[in-house]
């Protein structure tokens, strides 16, 4: 494989004109290339000059499809330094022909988005197209029809370089790629970006499988779950736009620092309309201003609550006993006590939520009166059933058996009301378990009541059994190894009509619920079904640093598989006495002078000490999520937000203080494996403690 190896003559190349270079295979390309270009340019114009005035009629359809128009405009854009295409396959044979001897092959551009000629051919071919998906998968085992597959190599938005695999020739040995490597050794600067050059076959595979089943990823860090799961959405967003348009897509992420890292990874790929969320934004049902310790977290997210919750709503249903009396002009009606209840059991025996029960309920009434009606020789229509159901009498009736219920004001009450909780907590939770959610000063009011995260998840459970939340097409859940089992039924529970791709890494569990298990998770989230793939090809972490961290992984997740680094570059690793913050500014600096980001990752405790350090040092720095520019590289980053995120040089400060900031030891060790995983290119760890035992 070489940049210099001759390009084969094209076999039926719809797309290069005649005015193309012949010799200089480079220059055929680059000029492929700008043709490409062109024709984007020519595609942007076409939509730019659309004169909607026309057609529409409305100002309101006008407004729509101007905003279509402007979407369409920017996802024509030809970003300069992002390449337009960077692979070519060569098929022996027309895709989907018969392969019979003497058919032609055809020639495809694989890029970002689809760009066509002003006859409407193909001039580069969308990456997540079916005729793409031997670049990602074809081998020189299972060739897929290409005879060559050729990836190009830019230098911002030149392109320099290229380089030739002859899957169908077998004197040619299979090798590694340089393009690919050099890609993903690429130092990271600013926000995440998409890997749509470079997804390998294990990856590729979960990126296209099927909408309709869901998927669970595990893998350590840096195996590209983050990265997977946006790619995955695209390519959703690709096979089944319409569906997906309709029923909406979201990715859902740990942490606001976390959303802002990674969206930018879908606009880059065309898409726009993919909704980004937090679990807690999926709840905010009640303002959160309150905390609860460990315990109270850890009962509240126990998926038991959902049953206590079930029954104490379903407490508010009691059986009549007295009938309904409806008059109407000189009659009167009168459905008799065991009637309704018989009524009331029809309704709970369904499977329909609390709130449509209580709204079919007068109508059921209504129709009992119907019949009476009927029965003494009256013809009554569905107006008369209408107004019977409007009926004061009946509404009295209805507010009594099935009340309203308020969400927040039911869980209110169980937190509150002692008895309350404990009448339908009865052989759920036990008596500490009880007390251990209790409010020790009971809230006054909805308004008033200080709510934590965990309250907004049972808020969002009783509200979803009062009436149906909306279920979405497809749901990313990134960073899930965290979620409470109350927290997954609040994510599957906007799903439950479409599918999920969840991914994680149980070893970077850092909450006291953590999941222990991806069956038992999934079968919280409503998708016992789910395929669970793992990933094991390390991207991020240079082979000697994750050597390092995976030391923890037999006191944290025993049985799973270490990463194996496929980064050549060794990068470099350093362990450091310090004795005081002037060691760690030094190091900072040090850090500063390569290229690429830096995170400084301490314990959440010891960021003010730093802070200031830096300051009186007189070194800038930003938040994460805030972003870096070339002057301030530097983030100085709490070990709690480090989770998802990746530097290009790490220094970290204080293992043992990390560890000490959590709650357990267990925790402890699991916070210090995300931190010692965020570098990309190295790590320098300074410390005046002695460092955890478990890495000696
Ligand atoms: N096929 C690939 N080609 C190039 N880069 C890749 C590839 N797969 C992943 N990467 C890069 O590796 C880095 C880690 O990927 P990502 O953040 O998706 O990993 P992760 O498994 O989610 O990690 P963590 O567990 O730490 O959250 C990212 O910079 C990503 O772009």
């Amino acid at each position: 494989m070489s940049a210099s190896t001759p390009v084969d003559e094209p076999v039926n190349d719809p797309v290069d004109g005649p005015a193309a270079p012949a010799g200089d295979p480079l220059a055929r390309e680059r000029s492929h290339l700008t043709a490409s270009r062109a024709a984007l340019r020519a595609m942007r114009e076409d939509v730019e000059a659309l004169d909607i005035r026309d057609v529409t009629a409305n100002w309101v359809n006008a407004e729509v499809l101007q905003h279509q128009i402007e979407e369409r405009i920017k996802a024509l854009a030809d970003l300069s330094d992002t390449p337009l295409f960077f692979g070519r396959l060569d098929y022996l044979h027309a895709p989907g022909a018969e392969r019979a001897e003497g058919a032609q092959g055809e020639r495809f551009y694989i890029g970002r988005r689809h760009v066509h000629d002003a006859d409407g051919d193909p001039m580069v071919i969308d990456w997540r197209a079916p005729v793409s998906q031997p670049f990602y998968r074809a081998s020189k085992k299972d060739p897929m029809d290409v005879g060559l597959r050729r990836r190009f190599g830019y230098t911002g938005g030149d392109l320099t370089a290229y380089e030739d695999e002859h899957l169908s020739d077998p004197a040619e040995a299979a090798t590694t790629s340089k393009l690919l490597q050099q890609e993903i050794e690429r130092p990271r600067v600013g926000p995440m970006r998409d890997i749509v050059a470079t997804i390998q076959p294990e990856q590729d595979e979960i990126v296209r499988s099927g909408l309709s089943g869901s998927v669970c990823v595990q893998g350590g860090p840096g195996t590209g779950k983050t990265a997977v799961g946006l790619h995955r959405v695209a390519y959703l967003l690709y096979a089944h736009r319409e569906r997906l348009a309709r029923t909406g897509t979201l990715v859902v992420g740990p942490n606001r620092s976390f959303l802002h890292y990674i969206e930018q990874v879908l606009p880059a790929l065309g898409e726009l309309a993919v909704a980004q969320a937090t679990v807690d934004d999926l709840v905010a049902h009640v303002e959160v201003r309150g905390t609860d310790d460990a315990t109270a977290a850890t009962v509240k997210g126990d998926a038991r609550m959902a049953e206590v919750l079930r029954r104490a709503l379903y407490s508010h249903v009691t059986m009549p006993t007295e009938p309904v009396v409806v008059v109407r002009g000189s009659r009167r009606w009168r459905v008799p006590a065991y009637e309704l209840e018989e009524l009331v059991e029809q309704l709970l025996d369904r499977d329909i939520r609390y709130g449509a029960a209580r709204e079919a309920l007068p109508q059921r009434i209504a129709h009992a009166v119907l019949v009476q009606m009927e029965r003494a020789g009256e013809a009554p229509d569905d107006r008369v059933q209408d107004a019977v159901a409007r009926n004061a009498a009946v509404k009295a009736a209805v507010k009594a058996v099935w009340p309203a219920v308020d969400p927040a004001k039911l869980v209110l009450r169980l937190l509150s009301d002692a008895e309350f909780l404990a009448e339908h907590a009865e052989g759920l939770l036990d008596e500490q378990e009880q007390k251990a959610i209790l409010w020790a000063k009971p809230a006054r009011s909805v308004k008033a009541a200080k709510w934590s995260a965990a309250d907004t998840v049972l808020i969002d459970e009783a509200a979803d059994l009062i009436r149906r939340t909306p279920s979405l097409g497809h749901v990313v859940l990134d960073e899930a190894q965290d979620l409470s089992p109350m927290q997954y039924r609040a994510v599957g529970r906007r799903c439950t009509t479409g599918s999920a791709t969840v991914l994680g890494d149980l070893a970077q569990g850092t909450t006291p619920w953590a999941t222990r298990s991806w069956e038992e998770a999934l079968s919280h989230l409503g998708k016992p079904d789910a395929v669970v793939e793992e990933l094991t090809a390390g991207f991020r972490v240079p082979t000697d640093v994750i050597t390092y961290a995976s030391r923890l992984l037999p006191h944290i997740a025993p049985g799973l598989t270490p990463v194996a680094s496929i980064r050549e570059n060794p990068g470099f690793f350093e362990v450091r006495r310090s004795s005081g913050p002037a060691d760690v500014i030094a190091a900072c600096r040090e850090l500063l002078t390569r290229e690429g980001s830096v995170g400084l990752i301490a314990a959440d405790p010891r960021i003010p000490e730093l802070t200031d350090a830096l300051a009186s040092a007189g070194l800038p720095h930003v938040a994460p999520g805030e972003e870096t520019t070339e002057s301030t590289r530097l983030t100085l980053v709490p070990a709690s937000l480090a989770k998802g995120l990746e530097y290009d040089y790490v220094l970290l400060d204080e293992p043992q203080a990390v560890v000490d900031a959590e709650p357990d030891e267990r925790t402890g060790l699991r916070r210090l494996y995300v931190t010692l995983t965020r570098a990309v290119s190295g790590l320098i760890i300074t410390h005046a403690a002695p460092l955890p035992s478990q890495l000696t």
